[in-house]
């Protein structure tokens, strides 16, 4: 009940044009059922060769609802297609602004096939709850109404038994075929889930798959979900042709009862013949209206199977700083971690443990340790992406968790282990950092990140498009365009996670010594597994398992021969 009454909040915006809709469907078949009856009473009365101005009204009747249902046929979709399209534009946006905070914490939770299924064929699936759930169900009562009170105004026993008919393939086939198949209409969304997430697995992992000559297994997966999602989706058209068949049984013993009940009264001489086809047509012609109603109940459910998993999502719990303040600018740009305890959630174990430590203005602070040991962690904690459950942390003398997180991102610029570029030109993924920079900046940032002459000799230089995370260039050059990004930002703060991994020492050496060109008169951070070019650090820290054990200059930790001499030893052996 709760979903319904947000999905129909999410609609209540469009009412005006949806009501619309509904009433020009209505018109549609109140046309058709004004075009059947007329023209079955022009044939019944022409038979009878009156003269001709007997028949003038009637012959306008038809030419006017001829006209009419076409008219209205077209102006509904019309309508009712344009207020879906608004709908669900409008959806995806709600949508898109919904998840777009959960990116730095908890999206990492969710498949991106999944998500790519939640945005697109789940809010795909909602043009139906307008379309075939909310809009027939009225269009059908209004049509009762004009036919009962047609009957009715020839004998009201032919109403009630129109009305019993009515009832049985509008309310009751519905509920018979909901029943039935509830099930499928709830797992055909999951099967699309599930089949979107294979495939987007499938062709993200396709190199290793392929390299472990693995890719019979993915493709048996993907057949398997293939042939759920199949299964259900024949069930469904079964369901649906049964669903037909019950409404033309129903609509078809209406239009015969009323045509013996008709004669009848003709042969008793209550009714003139003219009649006879008049009231069987237009029995017959109202239950265009209930066609469409055994469905309902399955997209119903459809509908709210998408809305579940839509609302959901959007309404996950998320950290974010978020004072009001704000114009609050920091008292200088010193970080202060203390007594600090950190886990993700109250299940999990302690990640960071009583972690102290203070990089003052300007200076550069390495954190080095093994995998898992928390160092990225940090690193998050500083950017805003998730709340310290003990201890304080402090930028410019204020706790990060008071500062608004846009303004807290606007005095740090990272450079992270995986650099996301976008499916968009070279000059586009720098500007990123800084949209509104000139030209003359921007190269200038290449330039120091000493990726400007080899901009230079792509096809179009700037303006060549990088492709699909940036596959065009390699590692190093990705991190180089990153590099470029954090130098365009030019923040007080910089984060440098994990820079090098996965590239060559030379490579790696080189943009080291690069980044700390640029670390100068910045308050930096740095994390790295490797200590290649940690000598000119103002102080390292060793993390484990959550806890800093050491902490000193190279020479100093070098000295103390602890843990930092031992990875040392190892990495220049
Ligand atoms: N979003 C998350 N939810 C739950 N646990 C997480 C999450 N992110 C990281 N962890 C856990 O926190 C611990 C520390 O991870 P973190 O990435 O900070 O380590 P790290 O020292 O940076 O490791 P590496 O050097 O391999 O990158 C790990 O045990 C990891 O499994």
């Amino acid at each position: 009940m709760k979903r319904l009454h947000q999905l129909l909040s999410l609609l209540l915006p469009h009412w005006l044009p949806m009501l619309w809709a509904v009433l020009l469907g209505f018109l549609a078949v109140g046309s058709n059922i004004g075009l059947l009856t007329t023209s079955a009473y022009l044939i019944s009365r022409a038979a009878q060769h009156p003269p001709v101005l007997d028949l003038m009204v009637a012959i306008v009747g038809v030419r006017f609802f001829g006209i009419a249902r076409a008219v209205f046929r077209y102006l509904e979709r019309y309508f009712s297609h344009d207020v879906t399209f608004r709908v669900l534009s409008n959806m995806r946006v709600w949508f898109y602004k919904a998840i777009e905070p959960l990116a730095t914490s908890q999206l990492m939770h969710y498949h991106s096939g999944d998500l790519l299924s939640r945005i697109v064929s789940d809010v795909e699936t909602l043009k139906n709850f307008y379309l075939r759930v909310l809009s027939p169900p009225l269009v059908a009562l209004l049509t009762l109404g004009v036919v009962f009170f047609l009957l009715a105004c020839f004998d009201l026993r032919m109403a009630f038994i129109f009305l019993a008919f009515f009832i049985g393939a509008a309310v009751v086939v519905p509920i018979f075929i909901r029943a039935w198949g509830r099930r499928s209409g709830q797992g055909i969304l999951g099967s699309k889930a599930q089949l979107n997430t294979c495939l987007v697995d499938g062709i993200q992992g396709m190199t290793d798959l392929l390299s472990f000559d693995q890719q019979g297994r993915q493709l048996e997966k993907i057949d398997k979900t293939n042939d759920n999602l199949s299964k259900l989706q024949g069930r469904l058209a079964k369901i649906n042709g049964l669903a037909g068949s019950l409404t033309g049984l129903c609509m078809n013993l209406a239009m015969w009862t009323i045509l013996v009940m008709a004669i009848i009264k003709v042969e008793q001489g209550e009714l003139p013949g003219v009649y006879i086809a008049m009231l069987a047509l237009a029995t017959l012609s109202a239950f265009e209206a209930v066609t469409p109603l055994p469905l309902t109940f399955i997209y119903l459910e459809e509908s709210m199977s998408a809305a579940k998993r839509l609302f959901e999502l959007a309404e996950t719990e998320n950290y974010s700083p978020s004072r009001k303040d704000e114009q609050f600018v920091p008292k200088g740009y010193e970080i202060e971690f203390n007594n600090l305890h950190f886990r993700y959630s109250a299940k999990d174990p302690w990640i960071l443990r009583d972690v102290s430590f203070t990089i003052p203005q300007g200076r550069r602070l390495a954190i080095v340790g093994p995998s898992g040991a928390g160092k990225s962690t940090l690193a998050n904690l500083l950017l805003g992406f998730f709340d310290y459950q003990r201890g304080s942390l402090q930028l410019g003398g204020r706790e990060v968790r008071d500062y608004h997180q846009s303004k807290l991102m606007a005095h740090m610029a990272v450079v992270a282990q995986r650099t996301h570029l976008f499916n968009a030109t070279v000059r586009e993924n720098i500007l990123l950092a800084r949209p509104g920079a000139s030209e003359k900046e921007m190269i200038q940032a290449a330039r120091r990140a000493r990726i400007h002459d080899f901009i230079l000799t792509l096809p179009e230089g700037y303006d060549t498009y990088v492709g699909e995370g940036g596959l065009k260039l390699s590692g190093g050059q990705r991190q180089r365009v990153a590099i470029a990004r954090a130098i365009l930002k030019n923040a007080s703060v910089l984060i440098l996670d994990e820079v090098t991994a996965g590239l060559d020492p030379v490579v790696g050496r080189e943009i080291m010594q690069d980044l700390f060109q640029l670390m100068k008169d910045k308050t930096s951070l740095v994390i790295s597994h490797h200590l290649v070019g940690l000598e000119c650090m103002d102080e390292i820290l060793v993390l484990v398992e959550g806890k800093v054990v050491e902490k000193g200059t190279h020479s100093q930790l070098l000295e103390q021969g602890g843990v930092y001499a031992r990875m040392w030893q190892l990495s220049v052996r």
